[in-house]
């Protein structure tokens, strides 16, 4: 039987739809969730990217400000930026968009953004809370994995999950909270050796590498929940994930599209830690 499809699309217009209930009650009590989206050059990803964050918050009924800085922004004047969002009390989150322009040290950057308002959870803080199991913000892409686990019914306890990728904002938070729920995680790397094998007993094969198509169906456990992070443009045009979906899906029990997967749940998550930063605000006055 061919594996059931998780849809990020349909998930995160439902995950939206609580999100622009809960943001109208505070709006009303006169705390409407502000987020701020930096976004310096002109990499015509990240362009749709926020483009679409944009959108959402606004279809959400929060405050939304759009920064839009050249590529020959210095980082003193993106770290003026931040700043001053830093100090802004109608702004809850505040992200950057990345990847920055190579003259820029993405990390000084990350950094300078008030933990508090780290709504994309990269801060160093954030990540050492994360760690320690007492997470401030979840970074979007892997908590928005996690709210698609969920949907599969799929019991992490015990359960042989395998991360392909070992990034800051996907791979290793990812690991960290998979091993919070009770799986045995394997996090592998572009050095592993015999990375099918591990593959092969993965209950849960989340992978995140940006190689199109890398992922067979022979490399996949049968009825395994497989999810796909990638997002590769082809030369034709086309999206495509890691993992080659036709081969994989007449093997796995669930699957996760691309377009339509783990993008969309991106953006909602982002939604949900600007709510969240929100209501922590509101929790310690
Ligand atoms: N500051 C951040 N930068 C980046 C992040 C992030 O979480 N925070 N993640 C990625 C890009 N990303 C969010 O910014 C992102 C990627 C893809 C999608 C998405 O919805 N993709 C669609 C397809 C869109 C298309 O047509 O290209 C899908 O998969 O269906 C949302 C967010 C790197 N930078």
């Amino acid at each position: 039987m061919p594996a059931q499809l998780i849809s990020g699309t349909e998930l995160a217009a439902s995950i939206r739809e609580q999100i622009a209930r809960r943001a109208a009650e505070l709006t009303e009590l006169g705390h409407q969730p502000g987020l701020a989206v930096v976004l310096v050059g002109e990499d015509p990803a990240s362009q749709v990217y926020v483009r679409n964050k944009v959108a959402a918050c606004e279809k959400a009924g929060f405050k939304s400000i759009m920064h839009r800085l050249p590529a020959n922004t210095t980082q003193t004047e993106l770290l003026a930026l931040v700043n001053t969002l830093n100090h802004d009390d109608t702004i809850h989150g505040i992200l950057v968009q990345l990847p920055l322009p190579s003259h820029m040290d993405s990390h000084s950057v990350i950094e300078a953004i008030a933990a508090h308002k780290d709504v994309d959870g990269f801060h160093v803080s954030n990540a050492g809370l994360l760690m320690t199991g007492k997470p401030l913000f979840r970074p979007c892409t892997p908590y928005g994995v996690m709210k698609m686990l969920e949907l599969t019914g799929i019991n992490l306890r015990g359960a042989e999950a395998v991360v392909i990728g070992a990034s800051n904002i996907v791979g290793k938070p990812q690991a960290m909270l998979l091993l919070q729920q009770g799986a045995t995680v394997t996090l592998c790397n572009s050095k592993t050796k015999d990375l099918k094998a591990h593959c092969q007993r993965a209950d849960v094969l989340v992978v995140a590498v940006g190689r199109p198509n890398m992922v067979t169906g022979d490399m996949i456990k049968p009825g395994a929940v497989v999810i796909d992070v990638g997002i590769n443009r082809l030369p034709n045009g086309q999206l495509c994930g890691d993992v080659d979906f036709e081969s994989a899906k007449a093997v796995a029990g669930w699957i996760t599209p691309v377009p339509g997967g783990v993008g969309p749940m991106t953006i909602t998550m982002l939604l949900q830690n600007t709510i969240e930063a929100v209501e922590r605000r509101l929790s310690q006055h």
